[in-house]
């Protein structure tokens, strides 16, 4: 009897063991981490193999998420998958206008005309960006064959809002559906292409299998290659020469400068290091780079809070808005932050609020295709504060969590296109707050950045940074001076073209990465 007894206690012990450790094993595989870093090749266009040039650097963390203005909020149920739709062939791209159509030729902006002439950005050079194939479910394989099955809604007649929007399940569609009529300056856009909804609503196709975020970071070192030469290897020779003359101080600065800090971090850079250096100088380059690390990330204040404010509040989705200047990677940039939103268990809805190039709605798509992320568009040139505000609309009626929408770019120098951004966000409000206005900044600009992300601060009340393409420029340092100079956080970093090239900008890693 004893010996029965004991055999049952132990296969109970077994077996809740192996339930643990199976229970811990699930829990860690849906966790976004940055702990490990993978090298595994990312698929990009189908065929390229896109090597992790990462020098193996590791992160300390992932990505941050948090509710407008409240504290971190725990991931939410996942709601129920409405069923697939078949995977849609890329549309024939909707032709874009010749230049000379769309600029304005008589002297007065239009809807994003700013793209068709001269830019800020000297690196305009927009091309489609190249996806990673989808690693398809093997329930869609089949249907993914079929052409344009997802359009049959993009040609639908009913092209008004109230049918589209009657359309939906949960409908507390009359007002909704009604919305739109009572903001008098959308009212007035005579062009107000509502979501096509039947095209605006794009219905999510399989999800594709989106790699951890594991490893983003670790790209950052060798992508950083060129800023790592400028800060990182003369300052440190320098320093950890032992004393230093004022030629070498001069030195130090210029190669501050140079790399883009800006006149007021370094001075106060090359002030906190004469300083720290006289009390308690270097005896070896380990001791240098230890102390310019510390100086440097002083600079980057880490208390700064760097989460996304991209999680839901009750009742209502979260809105994040992403502007900024032609060019700078706001659509990549979004969709690549939604494919994180996605892959942490949340429920994304695109605004493809960038009217004017049909393109870039046509690639937002494409993000929100492989994503399963609805998306809500108008028609060219119609009135992007009319688009995002249906796009939250939309994201409330069908309880996303998240509402992302992608503006159409604009110099900050055109006064009425910067009125049309503040438009698109007043509008906006009338829905649902505002949470996070994140402004993208192509780090190889270098300074005119910083006078773009002035102007863009004090039309839309910026709330975070993205700064894309910091891989290729040796101005790393622009870091620095646009957090300064703004007092608003750099929170994210993007370290190419590839889909999953964006990730969460953390001070200690990044000065790391430098040196
Ligand atoms: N190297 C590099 N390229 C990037 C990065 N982010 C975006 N790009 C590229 O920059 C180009 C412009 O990106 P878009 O996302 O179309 O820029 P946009 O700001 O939406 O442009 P508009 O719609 O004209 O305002 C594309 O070729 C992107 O692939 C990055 O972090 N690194």
């Amino acid at each position: 009897m004893n010996t029965g007894i004991i055999i049952g206690i132990v296969i109970a012990v077994v077996v809740i063991a192996a339930l643990i450790v199976l229970g811990l094993v699930l829990a860690r595989r849906r966790r976004i981490s940055l702990s490990d870093t993978t090298t595994q090749p990312e698929i990009v266009d189908g065929t390229t193999r896109q090597v992790d040039r990462s020098g193996g650097y590791q992160a300390g963390s992932g990505f941050s998420f948090s509710r407008g203005d409240t504290a971190l909020a725990e991931p939410p149920a996942r709601k129920p998958e409405p069923p697939r739709e078949p995977e849609p062939q890329p549309k024939p791209e909707a032709p874009v206008q010749p230049v000379a159509e769309r600029t304005d030729v008589d002297g007065q902006p239009a809807i994003g005309d700013d793209a068709a002439v001269p830019r800020d950005s000297h690196r305009r050079g927009i091309t489609e960006v190249s996806l990673p194939d989808v690693i398809e479910p093997a329930e869609a394989e089949p249907e993914a064959a079929q052409p344009e099955t997802t359009q049959p809604e993009t040609t639908e007649p009913e092209t008004t809002e109230p049918e589209a929007l009657a359309a939906e399940p949960e409908t507390a569609a009359p007002e909704a559906a009604q919305a739109p009529a009572v903001e008098e300056p959308v009212v007035e856009e005579p062009v107000v292409e509502t979501p096509d909804d039947a095209s605006g609503a794009v219905a999510a196709p399989p999800r594709e299998e989106i790699a951890p975020t594991a490893g983003r970071l670790g790209k950052l070192r060798g992508r950083l290659s060129r800023s790592q030469g400028a800060i990182g290897k003369s300052v440190l020779g320098l320093l950890g020469a032992g004393d230093l003359d004022e030629d070498s101080w001069e030195e130090i600065e210029d190669t501050l400068l140079m790399a883009d800090l800006g006149t007021a971090t370094t001075m106060t850079v090359v002030e906190n290091l004469r300083t720290e250096l006289a009390a308690n100088p270097v005896k070896n380059a380990g001791e240098a780079r230890a102390l310019l690390k510390r100086v440097l990330v002083e600079q980057l204040d880490p208390t700064l809070d760097r989460s996304i404010r991209a999680l839901p509040h009750a009742g209502r989705p979260a809105v994040v808005l992403v502007v900024g200047v032609n060019g700078t990677g706001k659509t990549t940039t979004t969709g690549k932050l939604a494919r994180v939103l996605v892959a942490d268990g949340r429920r994304v809805l695109l605004g493809a609020a960038d009217t004017f190039r049909a393109a870039a709605a046509d690639q937002l798509q494409t993000w929100g295709e492989r994503v399963g992320a609805e998306i809500v568009r108008g028609k060219e040139q119609a009135d992007p504060a009319a688009v995002a505000f249906d796009a939250v609309d939309r994201g409330i009626a069908t309880g996303v969590d998240v509402v992302m929408i992608d503006t159409a770019g604009r110099l900050h120098t055109k006064t009425g296109l910067m009125d049309e951004l503040g438009k698109v966000k007043r509008v906006v409000e009338k829905k649902a707050p505002v949470d996070e206005v994140l402004l993208v900044l192509d780090a190889t600009v270098g300074q005119n950045g910083l006078m773009q992300a002035r102007v863009f601060a004090e039309v839309v009340d910026i709330t975070g940074v993205v700064l894309t393409k910091l891989d290729g420029t040796a101005k790393g340092g622009i870091v620095f001076h646009v957090q300064k100079e703004l007092g608003v956080p750099v929170k994210l970093v993007g370290l190419g073209e590839g889909a999953d090239d964006l990730a969460p900008f953390e001070p200690e890693a990044f000065v790391d990465a430098l040196l």
